[in-house]
């Protein structure tokens, strides 16, 4: 493999290395376990999944025991809107089960997101995302870091405006492809979203750190605290 073309990730994005706390870290109970093949898979495939086939996921994951799944991308599509109006509508998720939707931080694609799932019992989060890493803020977004940061908020405020008010939705943020992000910029948004939504304990905030596409072994980013 010719694998002296790419530079590796450290060369790309620094991460200093202080003290080590997370490697002796240790798992004392079983994690909650999220599926999101409803999104990502869905979107994946090339031909996506239609609305038959996507109960039929959603029926195994339940049977499966998942008590945390992530129903899809309501703003993308009519499919995705419609499963989860399916959600809402039907008794198709126990009542033990937390529903999760997926929105970029744009205004009006939120405000779609939250039409969706107006009238489910079940608990929801509304789980946002933006790209934050270097390459994505030069070339996709062309936005500098202070101008994404205002993004980011923009679309959390956006986010407490329609949905905030719903005593069953809490939130979730995504800095997209963290592991290519400087963690002091990660943080710093990650720190701004949990501010913004009032993480606390009855309703926390979940910081989700997705390796979009594995450029190094977790210990990488095991020193950041
Ligand atoms: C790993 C993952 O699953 S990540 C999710 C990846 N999957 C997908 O994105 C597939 C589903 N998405 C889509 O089908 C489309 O993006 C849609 C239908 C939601 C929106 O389509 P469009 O309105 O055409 O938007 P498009 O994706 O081209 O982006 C439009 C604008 O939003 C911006 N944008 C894109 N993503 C985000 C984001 N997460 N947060 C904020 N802004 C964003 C783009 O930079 C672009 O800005 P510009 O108008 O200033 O150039
Ligand atoms: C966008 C986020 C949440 C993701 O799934 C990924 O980057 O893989």
């Amino acid at each position: 493999m010719p694998s002296h073309r790419y530079r590796d990730v450290y060369r790309r994005v620094e991460v200093p290395l202080t003290t080590r706390r997370w490697p002796e870290a240790r798992l004392t109970s079983a994690p909650l376990w999220v599926p999101v093949d409803l999104r990502d898979g869905n979107q994946a495939l090339p031909e996506p999944m239609n609305p038959a086939r996507k109960r039929r996921l959603f029926e195994l994951l339940v049977a499966m025991g998942y008590k945390e799944i992530e129903v899809g991308y309501p703003s993308a599509s009519a499919t995705d809107f419609d499963f989860v109006r399916q959600i809402a509508e039907t008794d198709l998720a126990p009542d033990d089960v937390t529903v999760v939707v997926f929105t970029p931080a744009r205004r009006d694609l939120i405000e779609r997101t939250v039409e969706s799932i107006r009238g489910i019992d079940n608990p929801v989060v509304v789980h946002m995302y933006t790209a934050t890493a270097p390459v994505w803020r030069d070339i996709v977004l062309r936005q500098s870091r202070s101008e994404l940061l205002e993004t980011v908020l923009g679309g959390g405020r956006d986010v407490l405006e329609f949905a905030g008010d719903l005593p069953n939705v809490r939130f979730e943020f995504s800095p997209e492809v963290f592991n290519l992000t400087e963690p002091d910029f990660a943080l710093d948004v990650c720190n701004a979203m949990t501010r913004l939504w009032d993480a606390a304990p009855d309703r926390p905030v979940i910081l989700n750190l997705p390796a979009t596409v594995e450029i190094a072994t977790p210990t990488r980013s095991s020193t950041c605290t």
